[in-house]
């Protein structure tokens, strides 16, 4: 059977600034999704929030980029925005929903979305990973880990199925460009291209053996979109585990360490990317510091059961706790970089018009 997960995201309002999304948008949002469900469109839906983004995740059988699925998505964001956001006068009510009307595909407007589809296999864990505070880019560090590095997944050298490798397809999302990278023999290229996160984003990860999908991103800029600053994107991530494919741990070992990422604050600074249970998926110290939630659930004939809370374990604590000491050491740094981004990551944010203010106080420097 085939089957489409599509997740779909989308900030339309914030409870007390940027911090979490409000309870009533999730309400209203699961009642629509609930009776999509009862008309067949969907098969399932699960609905949940990190930090101030609403996340959408159905299962169907439409396929990807449907015009119906994704106008389902779109029509949720706009009425939890007029009916809940605004009354409420939630912070940043409608903030992602960058365009009047829909047209066929969510992708481009706004809301951040990732969708896979695949024939169901005897049994289908996948795995859903949303962040807050930060951008697609985040996931590249964390992609490598788990589909190229033998270090953290110890099924590249020993399952004949993935020993092969896997195929990174990466975007320019400047250029609107995409090239595809095979690993293992082309790794040092891959790493080139993907350290390189504000600008390479991976969007997908294939299976080399047999072209399967094993990973899908949210890889779109909201700035390129709106031209200006809209938040940072704060990106999803899907990935299909086990038999074949990294088993649900060696996915999660990727989290076990905070890396680097851009995002935290006004979107203008670096910090360490936390792993965090639902309960603490709600963004507070400095703006932060960036989290992420993840999700795993077992597919059945695209019903989704589930969740397991994958970051809810004392097994994540030491990450955390490394976190927030990450998180102090870089707050320190205050205005400076590399805490605060540099000049071109900051060119979307507020600080061109504050230095515009003074380029006319600059006279010509004494010879040194
Ligand atoms: O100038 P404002 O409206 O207070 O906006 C600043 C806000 O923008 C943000 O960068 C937005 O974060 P999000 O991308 O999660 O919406 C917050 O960190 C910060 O509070
Ligand atoms: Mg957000």
């Amino acid at each position: 059977m085939r089957i489409t997960v599509s997740l779909i995201k989308a900030d339309v309002g914030g409870l007390a600034g940027h911090v979490v999304v409000h309870p009533k948008l999730e309400e209203l949002a699961r009642k629509r999704l609930e009776e999509a469900r009862e008309t067949g469109l969907l098969i399932d839906f699960y609905v949940y929030h990190v930090g101030d983004d609403l996340q959408l995740l159905m299962t169907h059988t439409k396929g990807e980029n449907n015009a119906e699925i994704h106008k389902l998505a779109w029509d949720i964001f706009v009425e939890v925005t007029e009916k809940v956001s605004k009354p409420l006068k939630l912070y940043g009510a409608g903030q992602d929903l960058l365009k009047d009307t829909f047209s066929g595909n969510i992708k481009g407007m706004g809301p951040g979305c990732a969708e896979m589809e695949f024939e169901e296999r005897r049994s289908e864990p996948i795995l859903v990973f949303s962040a807050d505070k930060t951008e697609p880019g985040a996931w590249n560090y964390k992609l490598y880990r788990i589909f190229a590095d033998p270090f953290n997944t110890a099924g590249l050298i020993i399952d004949p199925a993935m020993h092969s490798g896997f195929i990174f397809e990466v975007v320019d999302v400047y250029e609107h460009k995409s090239v595809k990278l095979s690993t293992p023999e082309e790794s040092y290229d891959l790493l080139a291209l993907i350290g390189t996160p504000g600008r390479y984003v991976v969007k997908r990860v294939y299976r080399k053996s047999d072209g399967e999908i094993a990973a899908v991103s949210s890889a779109t800029r909201l700035s390129l979109i709106a031209g200006r600053y809209v938040g940072k994107d704060d990106p999803v991530l899907i990935i299909r585990a086990q038999h074949g494919f990294p088993a649900t741990g060696e996915v999660l070992e990727a989290f076990a360490f905070p890396h680097l990422v851009a995002g935290w604050m006004r979107g203008s600074h670096t910090g360490p990317l936390m792993p965090v249970p639902l309960r603490y998926a709600q963004c507070t110290r400095f703006d932060g510091p960036p989290r992420v939630v993840g999700l795993g659930f077992q597919l059945h004939d695209g019903r989704l059961e589930g969740p397991v809370d994958l970051f809810d374990d004392p097994a994540f604590e030491m990450t955390r706790r490394m976190a927030e000491e990450v998180a102090d050491y870089m707050r320190r740094h205050g205005p400076f970089m590399p805490h605060r981004l540099g000049p071109e990551e900051m060119e979307y944010t507020t600080l061109p018009s504050v230095l515009e203010k003074l380029k006319a106080r600059f006279v010509p420097a004494e010879a040194e």
